[in-house]
């Protein structure tokens, strides 16, 4: 070893033992968590000239920025990390240490905060808070890169640092944690169905939307832009909605930008607003989204229909909060909180050019997926008898259940539109309702057949489907009567007006079970 190596070694070791000494010492005497990690950077600034430090902690699936240092507070505000993504992501996810030597030349660094200014040459350097074997939080500095430089004894250093503070930061983590438990287990309580005819009131039980409704909850009350995936139907306004109720933007603007509805210049002039240059235009300015949204929420329906400058000019103003009105020549700002959604397959449509790629890495970074209703079949007669509840107030109606064969019906279609299939096939049968019970034959023709094939396909054979109808509506009308009559097929025949012997008949082709309507069976578990 030569000598300015050996100097630089002791150097540096007494360097590092000064920040290991001053770092204990304000563990030992903190007063605050807070006020602890405050002064952990400030040491780190002080010895090791850092360009900015910052210590994230987890909530649920993200990481938010607890303290830094060198950031000014928007720039802590848009340093908001999912687990796994970028740098800090990866190094949460995986509990493993991150060295970027140059982050000018790493594809990975988000610059999420966008602190970093191009031309220098800094490193990155991010290391994992652990706690009883569980990743809680990132420790992360900047620092310019010189000869000296060191960048894995700094690893190795900040390691020791999160090992000497993770008792610390367990406190803080564990009392964030049980605040967003509790705030989350309220909103979500909010968001089932606690009323069940508010707009909050997500409808479903199973566990794809236990998922969904869980998301809302946690991202409700962040700033994060949030894509809603699904096809036609399946919800994606209406959870919207649902973020915007259960958030803290719920008093502000909430508006919708509707990109299928308006042509590509149009949708541009309604999002950034329009400057008239000329003293002789006759129009005034035009006022955008972004402008009159400002601190509230715009939600941009269909986004895969956003022309391609558009896109361009959204990522910008997802990157900074900034944007320019068309023709403009200032730089506004603004804080609208962007909820887009979209049934397109927009990796297909970045592969090939039509999306651009950083808008649906920053979108997609918080995406919920609606799933189709035939997939989650146990919530149809949640939905229904929600509906039921919906349109007898609208239409004053006093329907109570659905029939046995009726929900059949409805269990056995395919449902190409949806939840708003069902809520179109329930308005339309409550409104035809003659008593207190929607029967098989209220609801549309098309789920008749849906019955009768068995497949997701309608058929295309007209004979066919009457065939099925009239067999449905047979069967229904059967059974409703052996029900009443507790499975006795000559009262139900009488009841009928038909035959003995064609009742018999009946409950043999149509492939009735009478036995289940018998006076002590066990009342049917479909009945609403
Ligand atoms: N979970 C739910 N609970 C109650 N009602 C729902 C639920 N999901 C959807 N709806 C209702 O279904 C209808 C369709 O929902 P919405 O318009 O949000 O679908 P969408 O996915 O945005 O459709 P599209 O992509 O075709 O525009 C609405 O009337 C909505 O209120």
């Amino acid at each position: 070893m030569d000598t300015l190596t050996r100097n630089w070694r002791q150097n540096y070791n007494s360097l590092e033992m000064a920040v290991l000494h001053r770092i204990s010492m304000v563990v030992v005497h903190r007063t605050s968590v807070k006020k602890l990690l405050a002064d952990v950077l400030e040491i780190l600034n002080g010895e090791m000239g850092l360009l900015r430090g910052t210590v994230t902690l987890r909530q649920g699936d993200l990481l938010v920025i607890e303290a830094s240092h060198g950031m000014t507070e928007e720039e802590i505000k848009r340093g908001v990390y999912r687990m796994g993504e970028g740098v800090t992501g990866q190094v949460a996810a995986h509990a493993k240490s991150r060295i970027i030597p140059d982050i000018r030349s790493s594809t990975e660094f988000l610059n999420r905060t966008k602190t970093r200014v191009a031309g220098q040459k800094i490193a990155f350097i991010c290391v994992p808070i652990i706690y009883q074997e569980g990743v809680i939080g990132t420790l992360s500095i900047d620092r310019l890169v010189s000869e000296t430089t060191n960048l894995r004894r700094d690893n190795s250093l900040l390691e020791t640092i999160a090992n000497i503070i993770a008792d610390a930061v367990s406190v803080l983590f564990l009392q964030n944690r049980e605040r967003e438990q509790l705030l989350e287990e309220n909103r979500r309580l909010r968001l089932e169905l606690s009323d069940k005819n508010s707009r909050e009131g997500v409808i479903g039980k199973c566990n794809s939307m236990r998922r969904v409704i869980n998301m809302i909850a946690q991202v409700a009350s962040s700033d994060m832009p949030v894509l809603i995936r699904g096809e036609t139907g399946t919800g994606k306004k209406f959870v919207a909605n649902a973020i915007v109720s259960a958030g803290d933007r719920k008093p502000k603007a909430f508006a919708t930008l509707n990109c299928v509805a308006m042509s590509e210049a149009l949708q541009e002039a309604e999002l950034f607003g329009v400057e008239q240059n000329s003293p002789s235009a006759r129009m005034s300015n035009k006022i955008g989204l972004l402008e009159s949204a400002n601190e509230g929420t715009i939600f941009i329906d269909k986004i895969g229909d956003l022309s391609p400058d558009a896109q361009q000019k959204l990522l910008r103003y997802l990157q900074d909060g900034s944007f320019y009105r068309i023709n403009g020549k200032t730089r506004l700002k603004s804080n609208a909180r962007i909820i887009a959604s979209t049934g397109k397959n927009l990796e297909e449509m970045v592969k090939c050019g039509k999306f651009n790629e950083d808008l649906y890495l920053r979108l997609n970074a918080f995406s919920i997926h609606l799933p189709n209703l035939r997939d989650r079949r146990s919530d149809i007669t949640l939905l229904a008898e929600f509906f039921i509840n919906k349109f007898n107030k609208k239409h004053k109606k006093k329907v109570k259940r659905i029939s046995t064969p009726a929900i059949n019906l409805l269990m056995l279609y395919h449902w190409p539109a949806n939840v708003r299939e069902l809520e179109n096939a329930i308005e339309s049968a409550v409104l035809s309702a003659s008593d207190s019970v929607i029967y098989g034959y209220n609801l549309p023709a098309s789920l008749q057949t849906g019955q009768s094939t068995n497949t997701s396909k309608l058929s295309e054979e007209a004979e066919v489907d009457f065939t099925a109808m009239v067999r449905s509506f047979e069967r229904e009308l059967i059974s409703e009567a052996l029900k009443i009559h507790r499975g006795n097929a000559t009262a139900s025949a009488r009841h009928l007006g038909i035959s003995q012997r064609i009742m018999n008949y009946k409950i043999k082709n149509l492939g009735i079970d009478s036995s289940i309507y018998k006076k002590n069976a066990k009342p049917s578990r479909r009945k609403i």
